[in-house]
């Protein structure tokens, strides 16, 4: 077993609370051998199916920052695809309805009907953290993580650091938004008399990204709802195992390309959508169904959605080593940069921008590819052709020469206007995870040290193998060490070792993710270049 299962003793109390709600991992077959009613017929919710444990962390764990270990749910014997592994009854889970089952709130509620739902479930959360061991939930409550590193909690260094206007505009919006939520929820609060720390931004922040983080579809509210147990499977991405993210050899066929961009974009298949489960209706219980087979001990993961990093780093405070539905947006060329017209060329790309873009492999989108050989011919063959395009076919050589030409130079040019190269962002990593990973607060101190007393090496608890790179490199990584120390956020924070791991946690997220985005740009260009060799060969041989 990889894992650290954790004991019982640890959450003893809440497994026990959650048989009293009739949570369980039993099967249904079962509860119905010994009638309604005896759902929870074990003293504690989980030991049929999955117990809770602790998963080592590398890669992909931002917020437990400290503990290189993220907690999560284990096969407890070898499981089979499609099986009913976990249930959680409607009365267990916290949603905007049960917000109005507490006579109070909703009172409250009623006279701000302008409350989004998350703003009521967010609100519905802090309100029973506030009731302390009398809320319903408090064996479930004590148990939410403290931290979170979504983008709302990004200040403008570190949304600055992604990059990329489109990145950094999110992450803004992201903290904004979060700031707004609050203003406007603040007097709900206030007025149900809760004490001042529960109407704090710093509150709201916290309870806004555990909504956001931990909160499962429901049919009855956007909000969603949040689903105790349930809420402790980890991620794993829609179509994980038919990608091939790292591999960098080309398509064999337009068709193979059209068939990734499905699976990537709006084609998986119902079956790969909805295996995870959801909430059943006629049971009234969310329902739990393993996705694939699992042996004992495995991680038991869940698919929440389908999510490129920025989405997973805005909603969820993580990002995956490899995400396979990463992408890069990018508008196609219009006819004027081929010397064409652009007269009865599409004027619809802006209408679905997100059709357009690389997908994690560095591969065209089908629709991009489409724009792109439409803009790249000539308005008679555009014309007379076109629709050779719209189905994913080359409309000559010479335009796919015209196509990987423009989008090699395109994918340079936006590389070449990032502040950083990948690989200074892949040493500022390992310097970052150093720092968080080892000992802790007082290796970051240990770290702020040694930079503010200008020494050039490295302290030794960094990676030896950093001296490997060229000069260059190590003096831009320091020179944006030696800015970030002059930021005010850290300034103020280097006497807390906590809050400054936590920032350079939240920095390290915006360098991968940066990184990643960088990566996907690179693969595209390798990947054109390969198909302009080809091509050209084609030209020769003609
Ligand atoms: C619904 S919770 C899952 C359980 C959570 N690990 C816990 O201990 O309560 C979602 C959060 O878990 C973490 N997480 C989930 N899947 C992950 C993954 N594949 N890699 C890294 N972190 C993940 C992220 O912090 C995310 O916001």
């Amino acid at each position: 077993m990889s894992i650290e299962s954790s004991s019982d003793d640890q959450y003893g109390e809440l497994l026990a609370w959650g048989a009293s709600m009739g949570i369980t991992d039993a099967p249904l077959s079962e509860q119905k051998t010994h009638g309604a009613g005896q759902i929870g017929l074990s003293s504690l919710c989980l030991g049929h199916c999955l117990c809770i444990a602790s998963f080592p962390a590398a890669g992909g764990c931002v917020w437990f920052l400290f503990f290189p270990f993220r907690r999560g749910l284990a096969a407890m014997r070898d499981l089979s695809e499609g099986e009913l592994i976990l249930r959680v009854p409607g009365q267990a889970l916290m949603s905007s309805k049960t917000a109005r089952q507490d006579p109070r709130l909703k009172k409250i509620l009623d006279s701000f009907p302008a409350l989004s739902s998350s703003q009521i479930l967010t609100i519905h959360l802090l309100s029973e953290i506030a009731k302390g061991s009398t809320s319903q939930w408090y064996a479930y409550l004590v148990h939410l993580p403290r931290v979170h590193h979504t983008l709302s909690y990004f200040c403008s260094f570190e949304a600055e650091e992604l990059q990329e206007d489109d990145a950094i505009c999110t992450a803004k919006s992201a903290a904004q938004k979060a700031y707004a939520d609050w203003e406007a929820a603040r007097p709900v609060i206030l007025k149900m008399g809760l004490s001042h720390r529960f109407a704090t931004l710093k509150a709201w922040l916290w309870a806004a990204a555990t909504v956001s983080s931990r909160s499962l579809h429901v049919p009855w509210d956007e909000a969603g709802a949040l689903c105790p147990i349930g809420d402790f499977f980890n991620y794993a991405p829609p179509g994980q195992h038919e990608a091939n993210v790292v591999s960098d050899s080309p398509h064999s066929s337009e068709k193979e390309q059209q068939l990734d961009d499905e699976q990537s974009g709006f084609g998986l298949s119902m079956r790969e959508r909805l295996r995870d489960g959801g909430y059943d209706t006629n049971l009234g219980a969310y329902c739990f169904y393993a996705r694939q087979q699992y042996k004992k001990g495995q991680q038991v993961l869940l698919c929440y959605g389908q999510y490129n990093d920025l989405e997973l780093l805005e909603y969820y405070g993580f990002l995956l080593p490899h995400n396979p539905n990463n992408m890069v947006y990018l508008l196609p060329p219009d006819p004027l940069e081929f010397g064409h017209s652009n007269l009865g060329a599409s004027s619809q790309h802006l209408a679905c921008r997100t059709r357009f873009h690389l997908m994690a492999n560095g591969n065209p989108s089908f629709s991009l590819l489409a724009a792109m050989r439409l803009s790249a011919a000539s308005p008679a063959l555009r014309k007379s052709h076109g629709y050779h395009a719209l189905s994913g076919q080359q409309l000559s050589i010479e335009v796919d020469n015209d196509v990987y030409r423009w989008l090699s130079e395109k994918c340079q040019k936006l590389l070449a206007k990032f502040p950083t190269i990948s690989q200074e962002d892949i040493v500022l990593v390992k310097i970052l995870s150093a720092c968080c990973d080892s000992n802790g607060s007082q290796t970051v101190s240990a770290f702020l040290n040694e930079l503010s007393k200008g020494r050039k090496p490295f302290p030794d608890f960094i990676d030896k193998d950093l001296l490997t790179y060229s000069p260059t490199v190590l003096e831009n990584v320091i020179k944006q060490l030696l800015q970030m120390m002059k930021v005010e956020g850290f300034k103020k924070g280097f006497s807390d070792h906590t809050k400054i791991a936590y920032a350079f946690e939240r920095w390290k997220a915006a360098i991968q993710w940066r990184l990643s985005h960088k990566a996907v740009l690179e693969r595209c260009i390798q990947y054109s270049n390969r198909k302009l060799l080809l091509l050209n060969k084609e030209l020769l041989d003609r």
